[in-house]
């Protein structure tokens, strides 16, 4: 659906992209994610076709830019971060301003259009109040409903929750599920949670740079191979623990955690990744007189895998 190609862009001698290639699918909820200044707004503006990129390529639905920007464009809804709205109109007003400027001419359409807008999107109980008094989530869902009003095929959302409150980024978040159902959306963030619980597939940017790309399943699944296990014995010594375990030929790295304590050993065991090695080192200590005080598997969270990405390249 959309390919991207070695999209570079240097604002002067700066490289904010870095030859970034992707494609996306269609239908599916794919998350920009990187820390602040990591390129995101740039390269989604690229992709609408708002900045022309230094080099690179860009192709949607097999129409390519800049040959055929304003067809792409049509194709496109974007929400820029900070949406841009009449603050002294009405919902109403705007958003039927809106269906004029993008050609929805005929006044039944324009008034279906917004009945299913206000629907989606929960305006239903504001389209009557000017834009000014309401809070930065309603605002947030009016730019939503302004940039689904031609029912485009894509959705393109730059950092849609940025600076609202938990109630009204779950919010958003639903009406982005909601959205993603038949329609193939690309939003920014630079929260992992963001990221984790709406998207299909997370791509993490840093320094311009794609640094990691896969769906959110496998990226999961990638941190909890690199898991770590935690033993606590009481009965042998440290010392003796540790060559226990190395006995065991499972190649594992055992590190002591803290000094005995309540005449426990803890050790921290990283084992073989392909392998969960817990029940090996179980079934073996069952052969002696210890006992098991604590056998766990310390899951890296993605957190951990977004944090060693963003800061390795740094
Ligand atoms: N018009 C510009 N001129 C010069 N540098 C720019 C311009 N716009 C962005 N930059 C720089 O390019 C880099 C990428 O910026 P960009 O806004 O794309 O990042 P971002 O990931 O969207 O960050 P944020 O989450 O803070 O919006 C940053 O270092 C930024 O300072």
């Amino acid at each position: 659906m959309i390919e991207i190609q070695d999209l570079t862009k240097y604002y002067n001698d700066f490289c904010a992209v870095d030859h970034i290639s992707l494609s996306v699918r269609p239908g599916e909820i794919l998350g920009l994610l990187g820390p602040n200044g990591a390129g995101k707004t740039t390269t989604l503006r690229m992709l609408t076709g708002y900045f022309k990129p230094t080099s690179g390529q860009i192709s949607v639905k097999d129409l390519h830019m800049p040959e055929h920007t304003l067809k792409i464009k049509s194709l496109v809804g974007y929400l820029p971060e900070s949406a841009p709205l009449y603050h002294n109109m009405l919902v109403y007003d705007y958003l039927t301003y809106v269906a004029r400027l993008k050609g929805l001419k005929d006044p039944d359409r324009q008034l279906e259009r917004l009945h299913t807008l206000a629907d989606l999107c929960g305006l239903s109980g504001i389209m009557h109040k000017p834009i000014v008094t309401l809070s930065k989530g309603l605002k947030q869902r009016v730019g939503l409903a302004h940039a689904m009003m031609t029912d485009p095929e894509i959705l393109i959302l730059d950092e849609p929750t940025s600076g609202l409150d938990p109630n009204q980024i779950a919010e958003i978040r639903s009406i982005i599920r909601q959205i993603g159902k038949k329609k193939t959306v690309i939003f920014s963030t630079h929260i992992l949670s963001e990221a984790e619980a709406t998207c299909d597939r997370i791509v993490i940017i840093n320094n311009g740079k794609v640094v990691a790309d896969d769906t959110t399943t496998r990226l999961k699944q990638g941190a909890l191979q690199n898991n770590l296990i935690r033993l606590a014995l009481k009965g042998p010594d440290l010392k003796t623990a540790c060559q226990f375990l190395a006995d065991m030929n499972l190649n594992l790295s055992v590190s002591a955690l803290t000094p005995d304590m309540d005449d426990q050993v803890r050790v921290e065991i990283q084992g073989p990744p392909d392998r969960d090695v817990r029940s090996d080192i179980y079934l073996k200590i069952k052969e002696t007189d210890w006992i098991i005080m604590e056998l766990t598997k310390e899951t890296q969270a993605l957190e951990h895998i977004f944090q060693k990405l963003t800061r390795e390249n740094t």
